[in-house]
C-alpha cells in the first residue's frame, strides 16, 4: 500500500504482525472498493473477479489474503483458473524453452482450481489418454490444484465456490497433504523451471527457527528460489497442535490449527510452488529448524 508521506513523498507502510504474516496497515484501494460493494448490496454471497487472460494472479492475490486482525468483510476464497484443453499444449510448449515466465505458467501455478475447459474439442480428435496427459502436465506445474474438465465451463459451482483454499482454520486442504499415499512432488523438473516439489520431515521443529527459515526464503530470497505458493503442515516441538504453513509470494502465515489426533503420524509436509526450486537445499536447510 502506498500512501504520501509528509514530503509527498510515496511511503509503504507495512507492519509484521504476530503470526508471521507482512501486512499492510491500510487496506488496498481494492479491498476497500469491494468492502462498498459488499456495504451497498447487503446481500452477496460471492465475488468474481476476473482478470484480463493475460494477467499475474500473484498480486491480485497477495492483495486479497488479509490477515484476520484486518478485519474485513471480504476474504479470499480461492484462484480458479480457466486453461483451455485445444490450445494448452501448444502454449506451454512455446514458451518451455524461452527464459521468459508466461502468465500461462503463473496462473496454473498459483491456481486451487483449475477448470480444463473445452475438453469436447480434444475428444473428438484425440482418445482419453490427451486430456490424462493435459492433467499431468498441469499437475506437473502445480500439484495441489484440484482440476475440472468442463465443455463450456458448465461446473459444479460447489466446486469452485467456498473452497477456502486460505482459510487456516479450515485446514481439510492442508490435511490433505498427511495423506502419504498422495504423490505431490512433479517428480522430474519441469523445464520451464516452473514446478512442485514437496518436503517431508518426521522430527518436530522450532516455530521460532522456521520463521526465520522462511523469511530467509520468501523475503531475503537467500536461496535465489522464486516461490509462488507455499502449503504445509508442522509439527512443532512442545505442542499438541498441528500448525499450518501457507505463503503467497513474500506473504506468510503460520498458525496453530487443531490437536494432532491419536490416529494421525505427526510430521512436517510442506509443498513448495514456484520457479527455480532445489530441493536438496530445501531438505537440508529445512534440517535446521529442528
Ligand atoms: N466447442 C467448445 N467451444 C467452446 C467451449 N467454451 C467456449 N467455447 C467457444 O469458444 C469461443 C471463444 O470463447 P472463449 O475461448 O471462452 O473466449 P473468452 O474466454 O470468452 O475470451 P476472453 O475472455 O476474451 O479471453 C466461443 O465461440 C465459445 O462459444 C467449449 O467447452 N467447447
Amino acid at each position: 500500500m502506498i500512501n504520501e508521506g509528509e514530503s509527498g513523498a510515496l511511503v509503504e507502510e507495512w507492519v509484521e504482525l504476530a503470526n508471521g504474516c507482512v501486512c499492510c496497515t491500510v487496506k488496498h484501494s481494492l479491498v476497500q472498493a469491494l468492502e462498498q460493494l459488499v456495504q451497498m448490496k447487503k446481500k452477496l454471497d460471492h465475488i468474481l473477479l476476473e482478470t484480463t487472460g493475460l494477467a499475474n494472479p500473484a498480486p491480485l492475490a497477495s492483495v486479497l489474503w488479509l490477515d484476520d486482525q484486518l478485519e474485513s468483510s471480504v476474504k479470499l476464497d480461492s484462484i480458479v483458473t480457466v486453461v483451455d484443453a485445444k490450445n494448452l499444449r501448444f502454449q506451454l510448449n512455446r514458451h518451455r524453452d524461452s527464459s521468459s515466465f508466461p502468465e500461462a505458467f503463473l496462473q496454473i501455478a498459483f491456481a486451487d482450481v483449475v477448470i480444463l475447459n473445452k475438453v469436447d474439442l480434444v475428444s473428438q480428435e484425440q482418445s482419453e489418454g490427451a486430456l490424462e496427459e493435459l492433467e499431468n502436465e498441469i499437475h506437473s506445474i502445480n500439484s495441489l490444484a484440484n482440476i475440472i474438465r468442463s465443455i463450456r465451463c458448465e461446473v459444479d459451482l460447489s466446486q469452485i465456490l467456498n473452497r477456502q483454499a486460505y482459510d487456516a482454520t479450515h485446514a481439510t486442504h492442508l490435511e490433505a497433504l498427511l495423506e502419504e499415499s498422495k504423490s505431490l512432488s512433479s517428480g522430474d523438473l519441469h523445464h520451464s523451471g516452473v514446478c512442485t516439489l514437496c518436503i517431508n520431515q518426521t522430527e518436530a521443529v522450532d516455530l521460532h527457527k522456521v520463521r526465520l527459515w522462511i523469511e530467509e526464503i520468501l523475503w531475503d530470497k537467500k536461496y535465489s528460489m522464486d516461490v509462488y505458493r507455499c502449503k504445509g503442515v508442522l509439527r512443532v516441538g512442545n505442542s499438541d497442535q498441528l500448525h499450518t504453513l501457507q505463503a503467497v509470494r513474500e506473504i506468510y502465515e503460520i498458525v496453530p490449527t487443531r490437536p494432532w489426533r491419536n490416529e494421525e503420524k505427526q510430521m512436517n509436509r510442506i509443498v513448495f510452488i514456484g520457479h527455480n526450486l532445489d530441493e536438496n537445499i530445501l531438505i537440508d536447510t529445512f534440517r535446521g529448524c529442528i
